[in-house]
């Protein structure tokens, strides 16, 4: 079997929804199993969101996923991570979660296993690809192969709607308010990044 692993974080479920398509996406390869994960909260986010109604269901709509851990890392042949942009670079809980994977990166063990991202942004220029270009940097260190989303699979890129997607990661636009929610179109180039990612997993893996 051709593992996947989905680490994801997401305040509002935008990135939980887009996590599921990419999840599909990948499931439709062949002899490919699927792991969603979600990278842990702080308690300091926790506490001080515990009023807003939007968090606290996309919180609980994603409970019963297991929390992300270095052995899951390890477990997978491909990693596509789900990221909201914070100030356009990826939010702390993310990073500590990628930079406490430091055993990880001394011992080699991500390398030569596939990678990518999945983004979502509050605005259409709030920063989506230089969320993605910025994970891309400590992805390289870790020695993962990264997998773009070319346009020639993604002709919905082509187009001045306020949608997501781009060369660097499957996306979505959550609007200032975070009421928008992904659109169709940006579902299809998730799933096709699952899926492009578990086929190049597979082949990888021989
Ligand atoms: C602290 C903070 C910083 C943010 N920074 C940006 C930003 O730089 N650009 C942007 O377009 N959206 C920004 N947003 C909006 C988030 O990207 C948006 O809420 C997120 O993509 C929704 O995804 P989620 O529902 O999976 O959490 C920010 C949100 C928060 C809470």
């Amino acid at each position: 079997m051709t593992k996947i692993l989905i680490p994801f974080y997401s305040a509002y479920g935008h990135i939980h929804k887009m996590a599921k398509a990419v999840a599909e996406g990948a499931q439709d390869v062949e002899g490919v199993e699927v792991k969603i994960v979600r990278v842990a909260e702080f308690d300091e986010v926790k506490n001080a969101m515990s009023g807003q109604d939007a968090y606290v269901q996309a919180q609980d709509n994603q409970e019963d996923l297991p929390v992300a851990t270095h052995d899951d890392l390890k477990w997978a042949d491909g990693i596509i991570w789900g990221i909201p942009t914070r100030y356009g670079s990826m939010p702390a809980q993310m990073k500590q979660f990628i930079d406490s994977a430091g055993g990880l990166w001394m011992n080699g063990d991500l390398e030569g296993k596939v990678t990518s991202t999945f983004i979502s942004s509050g605005s259409i220029h709030g920063g989506q690809e230089t969320t993605a270009i910025t994970t891309i940097v400590p992805l390289l260190h870790f020695g993962l192969i990264y997998v773009g989303l070319p346009y020639g699979e993604n002709p919905e890129q082509l187009t001045t709607d306020g949608i997501g997607g781009s060369p660097y990661a499957a996306s979505t636009v959550a609007g200032p308010d975070g009421s928008n929610q992904p659109d169709e179109r940006d579902l299809t180039m998730a799933k096709r990044l699952g899926k492009r990612v578990a086929s190049v997993s597979k082949s990888l893996r021989g």
